[in-house]
Parts: structure tokens; sequence; C-alpha cells
């Protein structure tokens, strides 16, 4: 195995400014500890989950993230393969170095990851280019009017992928050229809706932190909310995303899924997530490790460990089911 250039890795296990919000979201689940119920015949406990109709192997789901042929030749379809083998949802990012089409050719379920971009139209074309390619949702970031400020990245001069990868899915309908990410600062609620208009897929709204954003998300109708301060990449010192959730559950009422990313390793976290009020998880970091370990079958390893943990968490917690991981079991800790 070459192993992940330096260079590469940075990008992969970096965040913005101090990585204080990086580190946050992971220590934050150890002020969180388990008070888990005894002898209640359980049996093996089911880890299902029904999100927008279909019926999920267990509550994780792998996180959109950029640049997968960085991390193994095989890119993103090795990553979709694997999800393909648990039967887990793979988000495919916005900024791919694998064209959705081919991702899709795996036979996994996919969602879609996207910046809406100031050009409507090409915003309008990507979203249905995914939908054509058989993506079952979409999922709107909404944490990056601008790029956090990555110092590992600017230490090291990464700026751009090497000459032979390129963000395969921001290829120009007319002009066969690939564009470049716009991030907007003008990105405002209406243009999240307008996606409304040219698809029917569900819409989730990702990089919410605060209960009344979560709250507006529900107000106009989406779909669903992603607790997330994108893996600490974006603004350096916000809250940790699990420090995050009662708030935003709270305001949501159960109206709609709320997913929660970041920091999630283990799984006692994944349950103390949906014991806190999540609906699934999503996982970033970990599923680029994989890929860089060993491809398809490192990713897989990843997925059916962590699903696996989950289980025997569950059963440790004496839940039969992901509706019986309620708060009760949760006691917060002095550090
Ligand atoms: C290398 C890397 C690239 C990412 N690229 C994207 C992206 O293209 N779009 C996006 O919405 N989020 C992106 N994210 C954020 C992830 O979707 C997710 O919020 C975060 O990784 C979750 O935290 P974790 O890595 O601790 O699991 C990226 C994260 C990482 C680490
Ligand atoms: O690195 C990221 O977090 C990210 O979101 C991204 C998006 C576009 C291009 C490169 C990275």
């Amino acid at each position: 195995m070459a192993g992940l250039d330096p260079v590469h890795r940075d990008f992969f296990a970096g965040g913005a400014g101090d990585e204080r919000t990086v580190h946050a979201n992971e220590t934050a689940f150890d002020r969180l500890r388990l008070l888990p119920r005894v002898l209640r015949a359980t049996g093996v406990p089911d880890p299902r989950l029904t999100l927008f109709g279909t019926v999920l192997p267990g509550p994780v789901l792998i996180a959109p993230t950029a640049f997968h042929r960085l991390a193994h030749p095989d890119g993103e379809t090795a990553t979709a393969h694997a999800a393909r083998d648990t039967g887990t949802v793979m988000t495919v990012s916005m900024a791919a170095t694998t064209p959705i089409e081919k991702i899709a050719g795996t036979g996994a379920r996919l969602w879609f990851q996207l910046y809406p971009q100031p050009d409507r139209d090409f915003t309008a074309h990507l979203a249905g280019r995914a939908a054509a390619a058989g993506v079952t949702a979409l999922v709107v970031t909404v944490d990056s009017p601008v790029f956090g400020r990555r110092e590992r990245d600017l230490r090291n001069g990464f700026l751009d992928l090497p000459s032979g990868l390129a963000c395969e899915n921001l290829r120009d309908p007319v002009t066969g050229r690939v564009r470049d990410i716009v991030l907007d600062p003008s990105l405002g609620w209406d243009d999240v809706l307008r996606l409304r208009a040219v698809t029917r897929l569900p819409i989730l709204v990702k990089g919410v932190l605060h209960p009344a954003d979560a709250a507006e998300a529900v107000a106009r109708g989406l779909d669903g909310v992603i607790v997330s301060n994108h893996g600490g990449r974006q603004l350096d010192g916000a809250v940790a995303s699990i420090d995050a959730l009662p708030a935003v559950a709270e305001a949501v009422r159960g109206r709609v899924p709320v997913l929660l990313d970041g920091g999630v390793r283990r799984g006692t976290d994944v349950v103390t997530a949906l014991a806190r009020g999540a609906t699934a998880v999503l996982i970033g970091r970990p599923v680029i490790w994989g890929l860089a370990a060993g491809g398809r079958d490192g990713v897989a390893t990843v997925l059916r460990r962590l699903h696996e943990d989950v289980v025997r968490v569950m059963a440790l917690c004496g839940a039969a089911t992901l509706a019986e991981l309620t708060p009760d079991l949760l006691r917060e800790v002095r550090p």
C-alpha cells in the first residue's frame, strides 16, 4: 500500500483555525455517559431504521467528503461499493473526483450533496443530473458562505487537485470544461427552496447548529436537518455537533429526521447521539481512513465494525430497537 501523501493526510484530517472544533466534536462525547438498563430481555437488538421510506440496516450513513481519489485510486467508486456491500447510504460530495453516473453504477444507495451555485441554471442541471443517475435525496450544505481558514493546507501549499483529477460533476454540459465550485455568501433560504422546483427528491440542509435555523428549515418545508459543523473545517470555535443536538431536536419536535455528523467514532457515540435525539448519524473521516488503508474492503471494514459496535452497545444498554434510545439513558458528567 502506497500510504497517504502527508499533504493529503493533512487535507483530510485538518480543520479551520486552531482546530478547536475538530477536537471538540470528539471530546464532547467524553462528558456524556450511558446509564444502561438491565434485564430487559432484548435478545439481539434490531438496529434498522426507516428513512424517507427506505429501510436501512443501521443508523450510520456516509457523510459527503471531497476528493476520494486522493485517498485511493479507486476513489468514490470504492466507497460506493463498500456502501453497497453493507447496505448503507453514501452521500456523494459535489467535490467528488468521479462522475455521479459511474458511482451510481455500483448499485449503492446514494444521496448527493451540493453547494447551490450562483449560476442557478447550473445548480438545477446538477440536481437533475444527480436525480437522473438515481440518487434518492439531495443534501444542501449551508455552513459554507466562505471557506474556513485551513491552516494546514495553507502551510502545505495545498490549493488544488493534482493534474489528472477533477471535480467530475462540475463539468459544464455545454463547454465540457470543469467549473470551479463557488461558495456564495449571498445564499439564502430562497436559494435552497429553488431546488424544490426542480426535483421531487427529499432535500436536507446540512450544517445547522442553531435551533432557530432548524425550525426555519421545517417551516419552509424542507425534509431533514443535518446537525454539523463540517467536521470543524468551517467555523473554528463552533459548538461541538453533539452539544448542538438537543436544542435542534427540541425545535424540530420529530417533524423531520434530524441527522448528526462530527466526531462519531464508536458505537457508544452513535447510541449517545440517538439517545440525544438524532434519527441517524454520518461519518466523514473514518471512511477516508478506511479508503486510504484498504479501498473498498477498508471502507467496508470501517462500516461493518461500527455497525457491530452499535448492536453491541444497544444490547449493553438494554435497548431492543433504536426507538428505545432515549435521553434517560444519558448522564452528563464533569470532564
Ligand atoms: C476531507 C473532508 C472533505 C469534506 N468535504 C465535504 C464536502 O465536499 N461537502 C460537505 O458538505 N461536507 C464536507 N465535509 C464535511 C463532512 O461531510 C462531515 O460534516 C464531517 O466530516 C463530519 O465529521 P467527521 O469527519 O468527524 O466524521 C468534508 C469533511 C472532510 C473531513
Ligand atoms: O474540504 C471540505 O470540507 C470541503 O467541503 C470541500 C469542498 C469543495 C472542495 C474541496 C473541499
